[in-house]
């Protein structure tokens, strides 16, 4: 039987959209009934077993599962034994402590001899250890952030990410402690066969995730502004120009990092580029 890489992906919940979307992108197809709990791709050597994200680390450490893609709180929380290979991009957010917003707040001195509510005690514990700061740790499953309004505990730590549900129970934001992100684990012990699998999954990975950085910019511009608008385009082998049939013009097309868009295209514009238009780039392979 040839080999297959079990991949553990949580079942439901905040991870699992954004997981099961990145495969697709990585052009690995799958059928997902609702109330399957294992499939098989159709055209990648790839199993998925359908998990609660608080079982991935065990599930991987242990063999059960080769790879799994989970939060890097799960994993900090859970200490297992597994390779992190590869952070992710989506799910990111902070698990931080935080009190009834009326309290004063003047550092962590505040948590000495204090109830705190959470879902990640060893996370918390060695923070509070490393911090010389005495507290007593509540462990609780779920719905973390009402614990302080019902008389459980004087604050929490708990995930936060836009921090709208710190709000609507009346709490602040104090200290934020550690920050997560979706990660791809492995179990160390994979063999070559598995390791090769996983190498050619890493690949269409990094070629997503690098298509994400960059946009594709095509545009109309006079002949004399070209220098100009070669010098703000950055690039070696950009920009691609070729001539329009209206004398005197070109067209340009070039790839453009994300995150400088509205700065480059300014620029552009300012030099006396006209038409532009944007393209989102779906891979890229150096
Ligand atoms: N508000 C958020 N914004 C961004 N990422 C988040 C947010 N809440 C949780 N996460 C990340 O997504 C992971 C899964 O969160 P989710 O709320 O779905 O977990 P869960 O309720 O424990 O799910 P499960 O039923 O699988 O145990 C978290 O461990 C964290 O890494
Ligand atoms: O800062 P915010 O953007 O408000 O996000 C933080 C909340 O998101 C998560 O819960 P989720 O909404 O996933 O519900 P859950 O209780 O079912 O995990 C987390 O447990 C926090 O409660
Ligand atoms: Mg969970």
């Amino acid at each position: 039987m040839s080999t297959v890489l079990r991949l553990a992906v949580q079942k439901k919940g905040r991870l699992s959209e954004s997981s099961l979307s990145l495969l697709k992108e990585c052009g690995v197809k799958f059928s997902n009934n609702d109330r399957k709990l294992k499939a098989t791709s159709t055209n990648f050597p790839i199993e998925f077993l359908f998990l609660r994200d608080d079982d991935i680390p065990d599930y991987v450490s242990s063999g059960v599962a080769d790879i799994g893609i989970v939060g890097e709180n799960e994993v900090a929380e859970k200490k297992k034994n597994v390779d992190l290979i590869k952070r992710l991009g989506f799910s990111k957010c902070r698990i931080s402590l935080a009190i009834p917003k009326e309290v004063d707040y003047e550092g962590l001195k505040y948590f000495q001899g204090k109830k705190v509510a959470t879902s990640y005690p060893v996370i918390l514990r060695q923070f509070f250890e490393e911090q010389g700061v005495d507290t007593d740790i509540h462990t609780i499953s779920g719905s973390v952030e009402i614990a302080p309004g019902i008389g459980l505990a004087d604050g929490i730590f708990d995930i936060v990410s836009s921090g709208s549900t710190l709000i609507s129970n009346g709490l602040k934001e104090v200290e934020k402690v550690f920050f997560s992100e979706a990660v791809l684990v492995a179990n160390p012990g994979l063999d070559a066969d598995k390791r090769a699998i996983l190498d050619r999954l890493l690949f269409r990975i990094a070629a997503v995730q690098e298509a994400r950085n960059f946009r594709y910019i095509m545009l109309n511009a006079p002949e004399e502004a070209l220098k100009n608008i070669e010098e703000i385009l950055p690039g070696a082998k950009s920009p691609t120009v070729t001539p329009l049939s209206t004398p005197g013009w070109v067209s340009l097309q070039a790839i453009i990092q994300e995150d400088e868009f509205w700065s480059v295209i300014e620029d552009i514009k300012s030099v006396g580029g006209e038409d532009i238009i944007s393209l989102p780039i779906d891979k890229m392979i150096k």
